[in-house]
């Protein structure tokens, strides 16, 4: 049997006659970060969304840590231990940036009445708290999020994703918008979540020097296939990916 955290293996899933996702397989270890880039249009976002419960698969099997997740909720894999960024915002902009994050916990925990009942910050503040120390975001803690630049607010959105403690995060497009001064930034945090908190990422993100330099491991979509994993190295010197992608 496989050690992986996720494992995806014969994904498809079309939109009438386009082939979106043509059979994709691939496995992520415990503590990898693995990227996955390719053209527009090339399946990466609608193999993230089968992966995450926001759309149905045609076919395929998803496994966490050897159990099938095929066709479970987002709600129910987040329980389980997957979270995910979005490539649009998701921070309430009339909200601090603390109450952000701890709203967008809350969920996981218990019950709704258990929630009603519990403390206001339902006993999560804490663990708010420490990740907006992580993030370097204390001076803006209390500030409403909409007030945030859009490199800063799309730091509370990568926060918010991990208030859930997750062992694995699909990241779409982090430094999609983001100044060029704060990608570097954005870089060195997912690289301090991996080794901090043993975070488990997959990436997508047209930024190459982004990818290049912070994946273990990276995956090539191309019209709904892959055409090759590996390590950066391996992905810069691979002729097919030069010819149908990078060397563009
Ligand atoms: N809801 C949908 N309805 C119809 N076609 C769709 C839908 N979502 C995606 N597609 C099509 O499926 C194909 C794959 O799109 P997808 O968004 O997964 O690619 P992508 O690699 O994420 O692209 P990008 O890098 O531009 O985000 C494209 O041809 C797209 O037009």
């Amino acid at each position: 049997m496989s050690n992986a955290l996720l494992k995806v293996t014969g994904l498809k899933k079309a939109y009438g006659a386009i082939q979106a996702v043509g059979g994709v397989s691939f496995e992520v270890m415990p503590g990898e970060i693995f990227g996955v880039i390719g053209p527009n249009g090339s399946g990466k976002t609608t193999m993230f969304n089968s992966v995450l419960g926001q759309i149905t698969p045609d076919a395929g099997t998803i496994e966490l840590k050897g159990q099938n997740i095929t066709g479970l909720s987002p709600l129910e894999l987040s329980r389980r231990g997957v979270g995910r960024t979005f490539q649009t915002l998701q921070v309430f902009g009339k909200m601090t940036v603390r109450d952000n994050l701890i709203v967008a916990a809350q969920e996981h925990h218990g019950s709704m009445w258990s929630r009603m009942f519990a403390p206001g910050d339902s006993g999560l503040g804490d663990k708010a708290d420490a990740l907006i120390d992580q993030f370097r975001i204390r001076h803006v803690a209390d500030s409403l999020a909409g007030t945030l630049s859009y490199g800063q607010q799309k730091l509370v959105d990568i926060a918010m994703a991990f208030m859930a403690e997750p062992d694995l995060v699909l990241l779409d497009e982090p430094c999609a918008g983001v100044n060029p001064s704060l990608v570097g930034g954005i870089s060195s945090l997912l690289k301090e979540l991996n080794k901090t908190r043993k975070g488990s990422f997959v990436v997508i993100e047209h930024n190459m020097d982004f990818v290049m330099d912070l994946c273990h491991r990276i995956m090539v979509m191309v019209e709904g296939k892959v055409m090759a994993i590996g390590t950066p190295a391996e992905i810069r010197a691979n002729k097919q990916v030069l010819d149908a992608y990078l060397g563009n």
